[in-house]
């Protein structure tokens, strides 16, 4: 028996496009589904201007096929050196949404990030004033710090006392893995939202780690333990409008996700509504679905939801999902969710 599920066109709400020949592969993976991307700003070297994030706009829709729709919205990258006048003006000008903190060394092309909170002050003072939300990569870079607990801590010791000393900045913490992430979020009544991935739905530690290390599982912030997995299905499929969907749909090469020192990212964008129309019904949530993909995301970014539709059907074969992207720079291997998936848009 065949079912489907008509919804507002869904948005990306944290994506990494890359660049040059990579961008050119994985851009129609997104853009055949979203309408919009918030689109990721760490390219080597890093988006940190308004200039800057107008070329790689500009290189974005150079490579959009001419039958395809979407709305690149473009962040910054926060340096100890980013220039507030120069973020207010891009922000002005319509061209950028959001600032994105990393700190330096959290993640993938995270060395130019911040170091010393205290140094981005006057550029989140001045986000405050104008309305520009911070996107942030949550994990703390001490190396004290268990890389399981690093969203947790980075919670405690940079987040609250930075929205503390900022009031009205509103934050979006990305790529939430954790219960204490969801909790945090559901414990503040305004300014702050989360993405959740649709990996991080669907994957625990285990999966990484046992029968075999997988190194196409291998992303930051790294999937944590079954309770926490629960954690964040249950704030995904809750209707909460502050939980909306952020795919961190992060494509390398599989020469350099499978090598001694592989690099993090888990590429999601081929069949992630697919999955998620898997993992919404499965927890009785379809009907939430929408909500999460389609309606929080622009409502938190005071956008309009976009104007067109998509459908998603259900069949009773499972549908077979491209193994690989094939790029100029090598193969890009599809998140495998490890299930068959009976969805897919059609
Ligand atoms: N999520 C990841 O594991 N990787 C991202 C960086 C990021 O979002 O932290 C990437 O750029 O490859
Ligand atoms: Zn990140
Ligand atoms: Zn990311």
């Amino acid at each position: 028996m065949t079912q489907s599920l008509t919804i507002t066109r869904p948005d990306d709400w944290h994506l990494h496009l890359r660049d040059g020949d990579m961008l050119r592969a994985v851009l129609p993976e997104t853009a055949r589904h979203f309408g919009r991307a918030i689109i990721m700003p760490n390219l080597v070297p890093p988006v940190v201007t308004g200039e800057q994030a107008g070329a790689y706009r500009d290189r974005i829709l150079s490579v959009l096929p001419g039958d395809m729709t979407f709305e690149p919205l473009m962040t910054l990258y926060l340096t100890e050196d980013t220039d507030p006048e120069d973020v207010a003006a891009a922000h002005a000008s319509g061209l950028v949404k959001a600032v994105k903190l990393y700190p330096a060394g959290a993640t993938t092309n995270s060395a130019s990030g911040v170091r010393d909170f205290d140094k981005v002050r006057p550029v989140l003072e001045k986000m405050a004033e104008i309305g520009l939300p911070l996107c942030t990569h949550g994990e703390v870079t001490d190396p004290d710090i268990d890389i399981f607990d690093r969203e947790a801590v980075f919670i405690d010791r940079v987040l609250d006392p930075i929205r503390q000393a900022t009031p009205g900045l509103r934050v979006v913490m990305e790529h939430i893995t954790t219960r204490n992430a969801a909790d945090y979020v559901r414990s503040q009544d305004k300014d702050l939202g989360a993405t959740i991935t649709t990996h991080h739905l669907i994957i625990n530690r285990n999966h990484i780690l046992v029968g075999g290390i997988k190194p196409h599982y291998y992303c930051l912030p790294v999937a944590k333990r079954e309770e926490h997995r629960i954690a964040l299905r249950a704030a995904a499929t809750s209707g909460d409008h502050r939980f909306f969907l952020g795919t961190d749909s992060a494509p390398h090469t599989d020469a350099n996700k499978l090598q001694a020192c592989g690099c993090a990212g888990c590429f999601t964008a081929t069949n992630t509504m697919a999955l998620l129309a898997h993992v919404f019904e499965e927890d009785g949530a379809l009907d939430q679905l929408e909500g999460f993909a389609s309606k929080n995301g622009p409502a938190f970014y005071g956008l309009p939801e976009n104007p067109g539709q998509i459908t998603l059907v259900k069949q009773d074969a499972p549908f077979a999902f491209p193994e690989q992207i094939d790029t100029p720079d090598g193969p890009v291997t599809v998140f495998d969710p490890g299930f068959p998936v009976h969805w897919t848009v059609a």
